[in-house]
């Protein structure tokens, strides 16, 4: 599939497939039919099935947004970019507090090895409120916290960011459209937080200009993951 990034107005779901079996996703994704047209593949699935799985969602005709989170040197990161760069892949995580200098060497080497693929920082987590800051010795609140990451990634060449809901509005006012925002931590009205602490509904979401909501546990949890996945559509593009 080619993918067109989103525009500023619109909003569009990505499935995180955290899930077990690899032919449980794949049933999950072919259950879920053309409606469905972002998987996001974490830490859970790739350490157990590796690139060849990436290739094989891929396969299926979705966009695939590879969530590795990486966090290291800037020469660790940016092998490892260039290495999972030539996947078939349109989207890949880095953490924005592995500093300027990581985030520099990271855009290079996914300007290098794929140009189109959407490099995104990640924050504050979004299982993170004021009190994980303040136990981690952060003096600010996840709104500063996030609107500082965010002006480092600019100064650094990133164009897209991995934020809570609750910060898209402040980055649009700092920094207009020049980031896609993907915001997990997104629930649908009666579904279960877990883990999440900064969270808003789809429509919540849309309404405070993110580019696209990331839902795992409130599908692939569902009774019928492919009716979660209509409902939370129709919310979006109400
Ligand atoms: O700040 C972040 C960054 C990434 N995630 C990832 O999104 C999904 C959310 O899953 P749910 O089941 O909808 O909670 C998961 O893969 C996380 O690793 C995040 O939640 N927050």
């Amino acid at each position: 599939m080619t993918e067109t990034l989103q525009s500023k107005n619109s909003c569009e779901l990505i499935l995180a497939l955290d899930i077990e079996e690899r032919e449980d996703a794949l049933a999950l994704l072919a259950k879920a039919g053309p409606d469905l047209k972002w998987a996001k593949i974490g830490l859970q699935m790739f350490t157990k099935y590796g690139p060849d799985y990436v290739r094989q969602i891929a396969d299926l005709g979705v966009n695939v947004f590879l969530d590795l989170k990486l966090h290291d040197i800037p020469n660790t990161v940016a092998k490892a970019i260039e290495s999972v760069g030539k996947l078939p892949i349109q989207m890949l995580t880095i953490h924005t507090c592995g500093g300027k200098e990581m985030m520099q060497w990271a855009v290079r080497a996914q300007e290098n090895v794929n140009p189109s693929l959407q490099l995104l920082g990640v924050t504050v987590l979004t299982s993170m409120d004021q009190s994980s800051l303040d136990l981690l010795g952060i003096r600010q609140s996840p709104v500063e916290r996030v609107t500082h990451l965010a002006g480092l990634a600019k100064d650094a060449g990133m164009t897209g960011l991995v934020c809570s809901t609750h910060e898209v509005k402040t980055i649009r006012e700092a920094h207009g459209d020049h980031f896609q925002l993907i915001t997990p931590g997104v629930r649908p009205a009666g579904s279960a937080a877990g883990d999440q602490k900064r969270i808003m509904t789809p429509a919540q979401a849309r309404e405070v200009g993110s580019n696209y909501i990331v839902v795992g546990r409130p599908i692939y949890g569902a009774e019928d993951p492919a009716a979660a996945v209509a409902a939370i559509n129709a919310e979006l593009n109400a």
